[in-house]
């Protein structure tokens, strides 16, 4: 495909998510029709539909029209190229401009426009985040980055390095973290590189990592995932010490990949199901990562960023609140509960630790810490309490 053909499917593909479809099933739907399609044009096809799900607002105010066709016009006045170059209407590509399409467009004004975000939610974001909060709006705007976590039960970060390099990945190691890798090249050969596949490294994000060094570990300890989901924080604890490791989510289903991820990094953790949780506790340390609104990962997810609503705010809130007080039952006294969001509002984080605090009885807050969106990493939060009595 040519540049310009990439742009033409990814118009196509805006306006089906503008027609209310998510945008991995409009990419997945695009790419079964486009048998033509090689992988480095779905590739660049799938970067232009991520980038401008990402800027969703203000690609529209740059490219004069709420539509696919505004946005990758936008999407290109925002790089400084002039539409017209790839809006000939030769072969696929899209059409040329209209005099109208040629005067419309205009820098976004509105609060929700520059900064890409729902209009509901800009108060919000900025009495969480302060000073920072169009910083963190316009990190969200752009491509995450892809960090890897050294598995140091199979290596460290020099043979990481190495191994990679042998399958075209560069990456160079992380500040802030113990085993983090930064990839600087061919971040899309890691699934298929031999250190990905032998279990040396997993994908997991900066401050992820670094919010899970801050739980203290000693060898022997056991350790309940809450919210175990795919696995990542379950796996990233049991590869640092010789801890007993139990998975649990309350939908078992999400955990279906753990155990091949896990047995891939040597790492044994024992799944466990709700009505077996209360049997198998009490736990040294339990940890809550909790569903949320995902908001310091927008740019990976960026359909979470426009399908929130506050009532969906609300809910959530009210479910991370249950999760605390199930899972505070589960641990042992002098035990420690970990709370965990990978989000930048206040209302999820500092607000429910406080709300903890108040009304778990027994309870010290231990530690409580925050990561910005950052270049190298996600937004994310944790908090500590111990169990006194
Ligand atoms: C943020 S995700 C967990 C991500 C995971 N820890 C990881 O590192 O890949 C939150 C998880 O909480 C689970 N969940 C939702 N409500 C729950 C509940 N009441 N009890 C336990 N898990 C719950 C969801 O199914 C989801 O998998």
């Amino acid at each position: 495909m040519t540049p310009a053909a990439q742009v033409q499917a990814a118009i196509e593909i805006l306006d089906r998510i503008d027609g209310g479809m998510a945008t991995e099933k409009a990419l997945t739907g695009w790419a079964r029709g486009a048998r033509y399609a090689g992988s480095r044009d779905r590739a660049a096809v799938r970067d232009h539909v991520f980038q401008a799900r990402r800027c969703w607002r203000s690609y529209a105010c740059l490219g004069g029209a709420e539509t696919g066709r505004g946005r990758m016009i936008g999407a290109l006045r925002a790089s400084g190229i002039d539409p017209a170059t790839l809006f000939t209407g030769e072969g696929y590509a899209p059409a040329p401009l209209d005099a109208d399409e040629r005067e419309a467009g205009a820098p976004p004004r509105v609060d929700g426009d520059r900064l890409n975000l729902p209009d509901w939610l800009v108060g919000a974001f900025r009495a969480s985040l302060g000073d920072a909060a169009e910083e963190a709006a316009q990190l969200l705007c752009a491509r995450a980055p892809a960090t890897l976590r050294v598995n140091r039960r199979k290596g460290d970060i020099g043979a990481a390095q190495e191994m990679l390099a042998r399958d075209g990945v560069r990456a160079v190691p992380l500040d802030g973290v113990r085993f983090g890798l930064q990839v600087t090249d061919n971040e899309r050969r890691i699934a298929s590189s031999s250190s990905y596949l032998n279990g040396l490294v997993e994908l997991q994000d900066a401050s992820s990592q670094a919010a899970m060094e801050t739980i203290p570990l000693e060898p022997g300890q056991r350790i309940l995932d809450y919210c175990a989901g795919g696995g990542g924080k379950a796996l990233a604890l049991a590869a640092r010490e010789d801890v007993e490791v139990f998975a649990h989510d309350a939908n078992p289903d999400r955990m279906r990949d753990l155990p091949v991820r896990a047995a891939r990094a040597d790492a044994p953790i024992t799944l466990l199901a709700t009505e077996r949780l209360a049997e198998t506790g009490p736990f040294d340390i339990v940890l809550c990562d909790v569903p949320c609104s995902g908001s310091g990962a927008w740019r990976r997810s960026p359909d979470g960023k426009w399908l929130l609503e506050n009532k969906d705010l609300e809910a959530v809130v009210h479910v991370q609140r249950e999760i605390l007080t199930e899972a505070a039952a589960l641990v042992a006294p002098g035990g420690r509960l970990v709370y965990a969001t990978c989000s930048v509002l206040q209302s999820e984080n500092e607000e429910q630790a406080a709300w903890f605090a108040h009304h778990g009885e027994g309870w010290s807050p231990l530690l409580e810490r925050r990561w910005p969106i950052s270049r190298t990493g996600d937004g994310f939060y944790v908090a500590h309490f111990r169990r006194d009595c």
